[in-house]
């Protein structure tokens, strides 16, 4: 009886240790079905809240390493949730933009370029893109220094004619030219103008050729000629390309006055002529003031023996 009583209490003090130990290890493993069904009230923000903590903490772990090394762009997180991290990003801070965008420019690349070359891949980019760049610009430039200074100096050399005097070594050259193109034309009379004058000579009557003179060409030698020098009412006469003309009626209607042309009175005045105005047209404008023909001194001797023998 005493070994059954014994064999009793042993079996009731294991069947109370199991039951303990039971009890414990439904407490244990029962947790989670426990707070699931207690989770049941706000469980899914918990966890959600949770998650999105996890995420925050894996993009700022993100940005602070693309922030330490910016060319590691191309780190894919493991985090995939794309849609809520670049809300908060765009908000924070846009570095973390590139990423996305990389991670996500296997879809679509034409929504990166626009955002990436705004602030921090411009800073990446310029010293690459500044060689072309500055290539393509600068040529331009150049190029269109050199143009753009030479017209200028063409420019100054228009407008230094007002400025010359003041200037004296650099006008000196420019405005020897410039000084010689200005117009050195005189204010003629009333009814002197180039109009007037071939009006003038447009009527035979008015005999441009000076008085006491026979109908045709007559042979003027240099003493004839030179004794024609438009002084103490002498006509003026003048010989061009070995012709003499009377000049003596065209003296008022000379555009460079009076004084320049008698410059050629008695004598040839072919070179100055040809050295103011080599454009003019001698002929057109004296055709009817021709007196003869310049021969020299010894062939008018003869022309006149020559027509004494044929009377
Ligand atoms: C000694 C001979 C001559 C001298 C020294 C002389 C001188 C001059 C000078 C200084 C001028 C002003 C040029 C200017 O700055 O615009 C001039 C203009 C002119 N001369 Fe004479 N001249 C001479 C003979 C003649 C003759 C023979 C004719 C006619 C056949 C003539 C016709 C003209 C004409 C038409 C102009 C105006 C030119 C223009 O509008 O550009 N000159 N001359």
């Amino acid at each position: 009886m005493g070994w059954i009583a014994a064999v009793g209490t042993l079996a009731l003090t294991v069947a109370i240790f199991l039951w303990f130990s039971n009890m414990w290890a439904f407490n244990i493993f029962s947790r989670r079905p426990a707070e699931a069904v207690t989770a049941q009230d706000a469980p899914a923000q918990d966890a959600q809240s949770e998650k999105e903590e996890d995420r925050i903490e894996e993009a700022e772990a993100t940005k602070s390493e693309e922030a330490e090394s910016p060319q590691a762009t191309p780190k894919a997180s493991a985090s995939v949730p794309d849609v809520q991290v670049p809300a908060l990003n765009l908000e924070d801070s846009q570095p973390v933009q590139p990423a996305q965008p990389k991670e996500s420019s296997s879809s679509s690349l034409m929504p990166p370029p626009p955002r990436i070359p705004t602030q921090q891949q411009q800073r990446r980019q310029p010293p690459k893109l500044s060689p072309p760049s500055g290539q393509l610009l600068a040529p331009p430039k150049v190029k269109s220094v050199a143009p753009l200074r030479t017209p200028p100096s063409a420019a100054a050399s228009l407008r230094a004619p007002p400025t010359a005097p003041a200037s004296s070594g650099l006008t000196a050259s420019t405005l020897a030219p410039s000084q010689q193109r200005q117009s050195r034309k005189v204010i003629l009379e009333p009814g002197h103008s180039p109009l007037d004058w071939a009006a003038l000579a447009s009527n035979p009557q008015n005999n441009l050729r000076g008085a006491g003179l026979p109908a045709g060409l007559i042979r003027v030698t240099p003493s004839l000629l030179k004794a024609h020098h438009g002084r103490k009412g002498v006509d003026a006469w003048t010989s061009y390309n070995g012709k003499v003309y009377n000049i003596t009626r065209y003296l008022p209607f000379h555009p460079g006055g009076k004084g320049e042309l008698m410059r050629g009175a008695g004598k040839d005045s072919e070179k100055l002529f040809f050295e103011i105005h080599p454009w003019v047209n001698w002929d057109g404008i004296l055709g009817e003031c021709l007196v003869g023909i310049l021969v020299s001194e010894n062939e008018a001797v003869a022309t006149t023996n020559e027509l004494d023998a044929m009377d």
